[in-house]
This record gives C-alpha cells, structure tokens and sequence, in this order.
C-alpha cells in the first residue's frame, strides 16, 4: 500500500483542562476516502481544524507528503493542497457560478488570476485557461447548465455542489469535507456520494466528518470512530460497524448504527 499523504502521529488538542482530542494516530492516502465518526464532542471538528490548520496542535505531528506541517500558517495549508469545503455556502452571492469557481482558483495559480483582473495584455489566455478549468469543474460537480447562473439562484443542494467546485480549483490533495450530506435530500445524497467517489478515483485523499452513518458507511474505505477525544477504531465501515467498543459508545444512540 502506498505511504500516507496525511500522517497525524498522537495528536492533542487541549482547550484549558478540556482534553478534546488525546493522543491521535491517523493516516490517510492518496485516492483514500476516510471518514471520521464519533458522538456530539468527541473532538471530530477539533481534529479538523487541526488537519486544516485552523488549530495547532498541543502536542503530537502532522506531516503531509513526508514534510512536517509544525508552524505553517493557516494559509499555507491550501497551497500544500490541503483544502476544505465547509457545510456552510461561502460562495459570493452575485457572481455566477463559473465565476465563482475561477475565484477559487486563486490559491493555484494566483498571478494569472491578478493578470485576468487587472486587464493587462496576458489576461485574454489566462482568463481562456481559468474559464475552461472552471467548466470542467461545474460540469463535474453537475452544475454545467447553471455556469451562467447567479449563484444566488440555486438551491441550497446545489450551493453545496458549487462548494466542492471551488475547493477542487484550489487543486487539492487532500480534500477535507465537514458533514458534507447535511441537510441535502436522498437523491441529492447519490449524487454526492458520486462526486466524492470521483474526486478520489483522480487520486486525491478524502477525509470526511460525517453524522450521516448510512452516507458514510457505503462510501468510506475507511472509518475512525473517536470517543471523548480517543480513537476507539479505525478499520473498514464492516470491521467498526461491528466493534463492540463502537457499539458501547453509541449505546444512547443504537438506531444511528443500526441504521448505518
Ligand atoms: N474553541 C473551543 N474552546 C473550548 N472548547 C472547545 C472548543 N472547540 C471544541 N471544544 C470542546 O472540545 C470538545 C470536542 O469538540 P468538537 O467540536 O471537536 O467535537 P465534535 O465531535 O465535532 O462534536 P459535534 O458532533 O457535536 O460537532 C467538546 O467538549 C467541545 O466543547
């Protein structure tokens, strides 16, 4: 099996005397879909914003590719290809949709972008190159016959899909998703199930923190299952559906897991 891209090695997060993640060991590779379970605080979200660069660790290593991420800025985490898509729209509501994804492209290729917005003698090819970049990636989240439309008029299924546009123009490696099946409908579920399993066949690492077990359990080669902070299991969705410390801490919440 080929060598992880993101490395975590006994990670912690403490806030105060609040352990919320203790002693984390995960591994996710490339073209890998890996999920991340665990009851209300049991330090899913903490560890996100740990692997996205909004928190520094405690204690513990990140290492992406081979290389420590130990004091890399927050916005150095999307140039090394470490890209998040939130559940909330972060889309900018009177551009269209193409234009809202070329935007997101700022991270990967910046100085044509300023050439594009400038105007200056360059910008036609520049802004040629980021428009076609941009439908590609509209057509693939499915969204190619709003290219042209207000991002304001979508639906909220399809602000999601617009979401995962722009992060995939930041040229990611590692794509981190937050509850991504929030609020959507079943069939707008498929759908996404679909992309996210496109995005790892083109070789990209997924991680996903999700509450939806039924969503996560079909599409993830892997699951980790934290537990007030701990890592309780990590193996394949079978392997942690029928793990009995899984079971245990889910006890309150049996139908989650029956269901999934
Ligand atoms: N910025 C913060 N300051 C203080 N405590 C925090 C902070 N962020 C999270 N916590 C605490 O850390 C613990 C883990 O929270 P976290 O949000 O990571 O859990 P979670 O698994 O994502 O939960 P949920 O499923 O409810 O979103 C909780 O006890 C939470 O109250």
């Amino acid at each position: 099996m080929n060598s992880p891209l993101l490395q975590a090695r006994g990670l912690c997060k403490r806030f105060g005397g609040l352990h919320a993640v203790s002693d984390l060991d995960l591994d996710v590779r490339a073209g890998e879909v890996v999920g991340v379970i665990g009851p209300n605080g049991a330090g899913k979200t903490t560890t996100f914003n740990m692997i996205a660069g909004a928190f520094a660790p405690t204690s513990g290593t990140l290492a992406f590719d081979g290389r420590s991420l130990a004091g890399v800025p927050t916005h150095g985490f999307a140039p090394r290809g470490i890209v998040r898509t939130f559940q909330h729209n972060k889309s900018f509501d009177s551009l269209s949709v193409r234009e809202n994804v070329m935007v997101g492209m700022h991270t990967r290729m910046p100085a044509s972008l300023w050439r594009v917005l400038a105007g200056t003698p360059d910008s036609y090819r520049a802004e040629r190159e980021a428009r076609r970049r941009a439908d590609e990636l509209v057509d693939f989240v499915g969204l190619g016959e709003f290219a042209q439309a207000e991002v304001s008029t979508l639906s909220f299924g399809q602000g999601r899909l617009l979401e995962i546009a722009r992060g995939l123009a930041a040229g990611p490696r590692l794509m981190l998703f937050d509850e991504p099946a929030a609020g959507l409908a079943p069939g707008e579920c498929a759908r996404l199930e679909e992309i996210i399993l496109g995005i790892a066949r083109q070789g990209i690492a997924v991680l996903l923190i999700e509450h939806d077990m039924r969503f996560l359990m079909a599409l993830a080669d892997r699951v980790a299952v934290l537990n007030f902070g701990r890592k309780i299991a990590d193996g394949t969705p079978d392997a942690v559906r029928a793990d009995p410390a899984v079971i245990e801490a889910y006890l309150g919440n049996v139908e989650n897991l029956a269901h999934a």
